[in-house]
């Protein structure tokens, strides 16, 4: 079974998001305060998180990235993800954290058969990472990625969302630490969002591309199974590699292979295609041929891209990162 949305996409990576509560507050992300987290009850139980992801896998999709919100903060996350890596037909169960628990929770991640982790990680200087993330401590991020590669994982994919004047200055020293380590460093381009000025801090993949280029020489790596939408390039003679996420101005649209299901139950073809589906009804119902139908109506209907330049207000009102899942 395939889903092939309406312009010949292959749809089989599904990003599902189990909360929209965080551990941290990263400016780019929620905002200071006021943010509205969703009631307990209207947060889709694991049963139900399962009875999709179960239909999704069954219609076609290969891939999970658990995300949030920030997943390890869910009680009972580590019996969940062992239950989704049993789903018959699912190829690959991946996570995204901001690695703060990390230090307590790698093992029992690998145990429950995640496969691999991408961490978050904006800064690597303390007062830098306290201000982006409203408080939190970076020594907590560094030994909870020390702690998952000592579980036994694969070599890291690193995020790092550049924000031009608050951590741009950082650039080359993350390109050093693809030197010292085999991490994929991957700069993210700052996306909409409410909780601030984000065209100001928006820096251009091609820019930053540029300013590495005038300090290393670089090479571009071909694509590989694991590239996402980063377009990937090596300092040569480093062990890691860095990559560039041209979520704003690049465009891996075109090769788009994402389906997005929130902790509310809400589906989404885009990342940007507001409010998006529904799917607690068709639970409620218990009609698990019903809901993989949906899935697949919501694969057809998938926009071509963002469409973000034609767009008169942006982000939209039901629009924020937490509670999509990124
Ligand atoms: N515009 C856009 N941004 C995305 C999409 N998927 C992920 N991102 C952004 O890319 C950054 C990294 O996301 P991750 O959660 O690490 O996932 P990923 O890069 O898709 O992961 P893999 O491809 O599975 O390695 C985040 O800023 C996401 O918000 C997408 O489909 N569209
Ligand atoms: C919403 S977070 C959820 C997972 C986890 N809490 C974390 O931070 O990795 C998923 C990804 O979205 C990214 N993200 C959040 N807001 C963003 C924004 N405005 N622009 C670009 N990336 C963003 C984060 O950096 C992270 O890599
Ligand atoms: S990016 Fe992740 S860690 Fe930061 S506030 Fe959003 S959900 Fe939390
Ligand atoms: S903006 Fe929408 S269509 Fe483009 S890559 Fe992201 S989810 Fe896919």
């Amino acid at each position: 079974m395939s889903l092939i949305d309406s312009y010949g996409r292959r749809i089989n990576y599904l990003r599902l998001s189990v909360t929209d509560r965080c551990n941290l507050r990263c400016r780019y992300c929620m905002p200071a305060k006021g943010a509205q987290m969703l009631p307990h009850h209207e947060i889709l139980s694991f049963e139900d998180l399962l009875r999709v992801a179960e239909q999704a896998v069954a219609a076609g999709i290969r891939k999970i990235r658990v995300t949030g919100g920030e997943p390890l903060v869910r009680r009972g996350i580590l019996p969940f993800l062992a239950r989704l890596g049993r789903l018959p037909g699912l190829q690959e169960l991946v996570l995204t954290t901001n690695g703060i628990l990390l230090g307590e929770m790698a093992r029992g991640l690998k145990d429950a058969g995640v496969q691999r982790l991408n961490i978050s990680l904006d800064s690597l200087k303390p007062e830098t990472f306290s201000r982006i993330t409203r408080g939190g401590k970076l020594s907590d991020a560094l030994s909870g990625i020390e702690a998952a590669e000592k579980a036994g994982f694969p070599p890291h994919k690193i995020n790092v969302v550049l924000m031009r004047g608050v951590n741009d200055g950082e650039i080359m020293d993350f390109v050093e630490l693809t030197r010292e380590r085999p991490y994929n460093v991957r700069f993210i381009e700052y996306m909409p969002t409410h909780s601030g000025n984000w065209r100001a801090f928006s820096i251009p993949g091609s820019e930053v591309l540029e300013r590495i280029a005038e300090r290393y020489l670089i090479e571009k790596l071909a694509p590989g199974e694991h590239s996402g939408p980063a377009s990937n390039f090596r300092v040569r003679g480093a062990q890691g590699s860095l990559g560039i996420i041209s979520a704003m101005t690049g465009h891996f649209c075109g090769s788009c292979n994402r389906l997005r299901v929130t902790a509310a139950g809400m589906a989404r073809g885009c990342l940007f295609s507001g409010d998006g589906v529904d799917l607690r009804p068709l639970l409620a119902a218990g009609d698990d041929t019903l809901l993989r139908q949906e899935i697949r109506n919501i694969v057809q209907a998938k926009p071509a891209g963002h469409e973000m330049k034609g767009r008169a207000a942006f982000p939209p009102a039901s629009f924020h990162m937490s509670g999509i899942g990124g």
